[in-house]
Formats: structure tokens, sequence, C-alpha cells
């Protein structure tokens, strides 16, 4: 079990020290475009879970989503902060 900032910690990490086989490495390396497809992607699938799946299936998709959403945000520099002050 981690927190949201856990995990982002955990991807800084992941994209210093770009460790073979890494999820997070492999969607850095995609590109801003290949992430924003995978944001949508994901965005998609948590919709139709809401819809039509169960509460975990529900909640593996927004983990995935949290994801998608923190490769954004590493790619382009932004921490967890940069986002909190919105909220
Ligand atoms: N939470 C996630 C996570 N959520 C989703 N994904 C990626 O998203 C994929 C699932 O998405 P899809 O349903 O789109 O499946 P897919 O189309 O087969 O995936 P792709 O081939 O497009 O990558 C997984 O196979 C992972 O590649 C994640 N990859 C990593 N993490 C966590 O991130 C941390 C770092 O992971 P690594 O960088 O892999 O070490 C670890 O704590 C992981 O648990």
């Amino acid at each position: 079990m981690k927190t949201f900032d856990e995990l982002f910690a955990e991807l800084q990490e992941r994209a210093r020290t770009r460790p073979a086989g890494s999820s997070t490495v492999a969607a850095l390396d995609a590109g801003v475009h290949a992430q924003g497809k995978k944001v949508l992607e994901e965005a998609g699938e948590v919709w139709l879970a809401a819809e039509h799946e169960s509460d975990d299936q529900l909640a593996e998709e927004i983990s995935q989503l949290l994801f998608r959403l923190q490769v954004i945000m590493l790619g382009r520099g932004l921490t967890p902060d940069d986002v909190y002050r919105y909220l």
C-alpha cells in the first residue's frame, strides 16, 4: 500500500536510476503524445468501470490513471505540490 506522494517519489527514483524493465522509464521515453493517450485511455476505463464494474475494478482503474498522471507530471518536471496548490 502506498500514497500518491509515495508513488511519486518512487517514480522520481525510477526516472533517476532508469532500471531495466521499468514501466515508468518506458512511459517517459515514449514521450508526451503517448503519455497523453494513456491518460485518456485510463480515464475512459475509469468511466466504464464506474458504470459497469465492481468497486475493486474501479479502484484498480483509478490507480492506473493516477500512475499515468504522475508520468505526465514527471515528464514536465511538475511535483505534487505544484498540483496541490490548486486543490
Ligand atoms: N502503479 C503502477 C502502474 N499502473 C499502471 N502501470 C502500467 O500500465 C500497464 C497497464 O496498463 P494497460 O491496461 O494500458 O495495459 P497495457 O496496454 O498492456 O500496457 P502498456 O503495454 O501500454 O504499457 C501496466 O502493465 C504498467 O506498465 C503501472 N506501472 C507501474 N506502477 C507502479 O509504479 C511503480 C514503479 O513501477 P516500475 O517503473 O515499473 O518499476 C511501482 O510501484 C508500480 O507498482
